[in-house]
């Protein structure tokens, strides 16, 4: 496929303990359109947190490649993996990506001021399109979990990327904040962002273009 953003060839990863191996990853391939959703989905253990390390280049797999929008992250200097992180990905994983001491509004410029764009949009924007243009001024600890959720999607959306990767974004919020969610995922898909979402919900998968299921890091 050519039109993919994000392509993963036969990912490989394991960890050694002492005696004892894990297998995490084992050759497993991924390919995502640009607007298009893929929701992973498996127990736990299964792989899935690791495969989206791989794919944020936040980890390095031990065999495979990963490119977004026909780059190279995979096994490149931290960096290079920097580099493309910032212009090319969003990430939002489940400990969280807002720095403690920065109100939200800063939080989203910090992340903005990591790339060298000529358009961006603007951080009020930004929260006014997730609901929260109030809490702007907000330190992290001062939101609820359905703020922090929203305020951690409009930092991984900041830089406008061609790839968002989600580590179960509505784990901890109540059903109406999940439906935003949703609906704002689904308007960047249609953005033309690639989007690849770790979940167990029913309601996220519910959303998704293609639902894949991990064990024992393989595909089933
Ligand atoms: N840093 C590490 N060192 C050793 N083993 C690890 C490490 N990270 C992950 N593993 C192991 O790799 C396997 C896959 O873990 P991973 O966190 O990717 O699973 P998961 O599907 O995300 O699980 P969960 O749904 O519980 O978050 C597990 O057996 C885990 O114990």
């Amino acid at each position: 496929m050519t039109d993919s953003v994000l392509t993963a060839r036969s990912l490989y990863r394991f960890f050694r303990a002492g005696d004892e191996e894990t297998f995490a990853l084992q050759g497993i391939g991924l390919e995502v359109a640009a607007g298009e959703i893929v929701a992973v989905t498996g127990p736990s253990g299964s792989g899935k947190t690791t495969l989206l390390s791989c794919l944020a280049g936040l980890d390095e797999p031990d065999g495979g490649s990963v490119h977004i929008a026909g780059e190279r992250l995979s096994h490149r200097g931290e960096r290079e993996r920097g580099r493309i992180r910032a212009r090319r990905l969003g990430v939002l994983f489940q400990s969280g990506n807002l720095l403690d001491h920065l109100t939200v509004r800063d939080n989203i410029a910090l992340v903005q001021g990591l790339v060298r764009r000529k358009a961006r949009v603007r951080p009020a924007d930004l929260l006014d399109r997730m609901g929260i243009g109030n809490r702007a001024g907000a330190l992290p600890r001062q939101l609820s979990g359905g703020e922090s959720a929203r305020a951690g999607l409009a930092v991984a959306l900041a830089n406008d990327p061609a790839v968002l990767l989600a580590d179960e974004p509505t784990g901890e919020v109540d059903g109406e904040t999940e439906r935003r969610l949703l609906a704002l995922l689904r308007e960047r898909a249609a953005a033309g962002t690639a989007v690849v979402v770790v979940t167990h919900s029913r309601a996220v998968a519910a959303v998704a273009d293609r639902v894949l299921k991990l064990r024992d890091g393989r595909w089933v």
